[in-house]
This record gives structure tokens, sequence and C-alpha cells, in this order.
């Protein structure tokens, strides 16, 4: 587990964390999101002890990390996969690490099992491609086989099989009672992977919140349907709490009626369809929604802009 109580971090005049206080609890996976520069690095590198905070505190799994005699076996982070040697092979890397903080060649052997590397254990970890590196970042994390893995954008650079590979070993992970934490600004694999939701702007804390509840709470659902005619479709929809969004020529975004409403509407009106779809919010709508205001440089919105 890992408590974060009222941690601040000052660099010159800015606050890049101001007064967060959240838990990532263990037999989850909690997701760790903000916009650039919203502070999660510098969060997660005062969790790991790598940064001092301004004020406040961080617990892992009870107690300050400097307080543990074996920080490793308390947390495993993955924050910079290319921090290796580059000349030495992935078991020898793994090895060496393993005899700094007490851990023997077997369990060496069997991360690598765990993390798909066996084969390639005894190639130069220079020659990996970054999904390997990802993995064998991974392996070093669990060398100590820590209740706490962090990982700073772990999915950054992995192809599809990679991908769906560690959403399944995370919760892997979570599963066998490990709590998770990672951070990742690809939001439609955040909403496949975490339960949990810990959101940040501007270094304060903006939700703490299931992840169902998050994208649940967002009112963002809409009805895309699309039709040769319509400028008609939406003039009979028109109603005071009816909100429609002119997305092409022929496709328009509705909010506030179902999709069976907004057929049966088309058909009273003897207006084709061409296609009728409810959407449902997503997390990337929901943490936009949210956001917004938050973001330190922030492109202009190309969704649903267009209003009718
Ligand atoms: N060593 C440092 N010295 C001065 N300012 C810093 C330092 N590290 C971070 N900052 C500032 O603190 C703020 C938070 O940065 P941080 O890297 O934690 O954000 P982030 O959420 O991880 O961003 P990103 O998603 O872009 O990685 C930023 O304004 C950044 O410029």
């Amino acid at each position: 587990m890992i408590e974060v109580d009222h941690l601040c971090k000052r660099y010159g005049k800015s606050l890049a964390v101001d007064d967060v206080t959240f838990t990532v609890r263990p037999g989850m996976i909690t997701g760790f999101l903000g916009p650039n520069g919203a502070g999660k690095s510098t969060t997660m590198r005062m969790i790991l002890g790598l940064d001092q905070p301004t004020s406040g505190t961080v617990l892992i799994n009870g107690r300050r990390l400097r307080d543990s005699p074996a920080p490793m076996a308390e947390i495993g982070a993955l924050l910079d996969a290319r921090a290796v040697d580059k000349g030495r092979s992935a078991r020898n890397h793994l090895r060496q690490l393993g005899a700094l903080i007490g851990v023997d060649d077997r369990r060496v052997d069997d991360v690598l099992a765990t993390v798909g590397l066996s084969d390639v254990a005894d190639q130069a970890a220079g020659s990996f491609s970054l999904g390997m590196g990802q993995r064998l970042g991974i392996a070093a994390a669990l060398l100590a086989d820590p209740a706490v893995v962090l990982l700073d954008e772990p999915v950054n650079g992995l192809d599809p099989d990679g991908i769906r590979w560690l959403r399944t070993f995370l919760r892997t992970l979570a599963d066998d009672g490990r709590a998770v934490f990672l951070s990742s600004h690809l939001m439609s694999e955040m909403e496949l992977t975490a339960d949990h939701l810990i959101i940040i702007g501007r270094g304060r804390l903006l939700a703490d919140v299931a992840m169902t509840d998050f994208i649940d709470q967002a009112s963002t659902g809409h009805v895309e349907v699309s039709t040769p005619r319509a400028n008609l479709l939406a003039e009979v929809l028109a109603a005071d709490d009816v909100t429609i969004t002119k997305i092409d020529d022929v496709t328009l975004g509705v909010v506030g009626r179902p999709a069976a409403a907004i057929g049966a509407i088309s058909l009273a009106h003897n207006i084709v369809l061409h296609s009728l779809t409810a959407r449902q919010p997503s997390l990337e709508e929901a943490y936009m929604a949210l956001t917004g205001d938050a973001a330190e440089h922030r492109a202009r919105p190309t969704v649903l802009e267009n209003a009718a």
C-alpha cells in the first residue's frame, strides 16, 4: 500500500505538487493520470524516495521507505526502461542487481520466465527492442517480490502484443494481492487496465475515484445518428433538454435522447437513417471534461466542436 499524505514539492516559485493526499490499495490497479506537467513524475519520484518532499509524507506498506531494511522488497519500480548497461546480458543485469539486494540466481531465472525473457536472457540488453527492454525493467522491479509495483508510462513504445501482455500481467500482480500504481497518457489502455484512478492537474488532486464511477458520472454519452436529412432531423429533435452537434454533413451527435427515441422520432417524420449508434462515455471523454482547465498546454479541441 502507498499512503501519500499532504505531499508538496516546490521548485523555486512554482508548486509542482500541491497538497496531494491519496492511497494506492493492494489487490487493485490504480491509474495515475494528469496532463503534461501535472506533477505525476515528481509525485512518483517522491514515493520512491528519489526526490525529497517540501512537506508531507509517503508511507509504503505502513512505514517510510528509508526506515525499511529492504526497500526493493517494499516497492519495485519501472521509471526508465533504458537505464541499463547495454553491453550486459539481461540475466547478468538482473544477477548484479540481485547481488546488491540479496536475491539469488534462481529468483533471477524465475522473474525472467515471468516476463517472458528466458529465451533471450543471455543476449545483450542493448540489442533488445523497446518492448523487451520494458519487460526487463519490469523483471528488475519484481526481483525482490515487492508488495507494491510502480510503473511510469510502462506502455510507451509497446506494440499491441506487448500492451496486451502488460495488461494481463498487471492484472495477475493485482490478483496476487499487490498494489499496482501506473501512469499513462493512453486513455483507452488505462480504461482497460485500471480499477481506480488518481487524477492530478497543476499539482493538485482532481479525482480519487473508481474507474466505473468516474466514467458513469461523466454525462458525455451521446448517440451518433447519420442520415442524408441531418438538418431536418436536427429540427425535429430540437428541445430544451437536447443538445445536438453536427459532426459532418450527414452525422449528428445527440445528447439527451436515447437511440430508441431518436429512431422513433425519425420514423414518425419519414426520415431515413443510415446508422444509429449509442456511444458510451469513455474514460478519455470523462478525463478531458475534468482536466480541461488543468492542462498546461492545450491544443484546440477537435471533437464535436462544430455545434449545429
Ligand atoms: N527538477 C525540476 N526542477 C524544476 N522544475 C521541475 C523539476 N522537475 C519537474 N519540474 C516541474 O514540475 C512540474 C511537474 O512536472 P512533472 O514532470 O512531475 O509532471 P508530469 O505530470 O510527470 O508531466 P509529463 O506527463 O509531461 O511527464 C512541471 O511544471 C515541471 O516543469
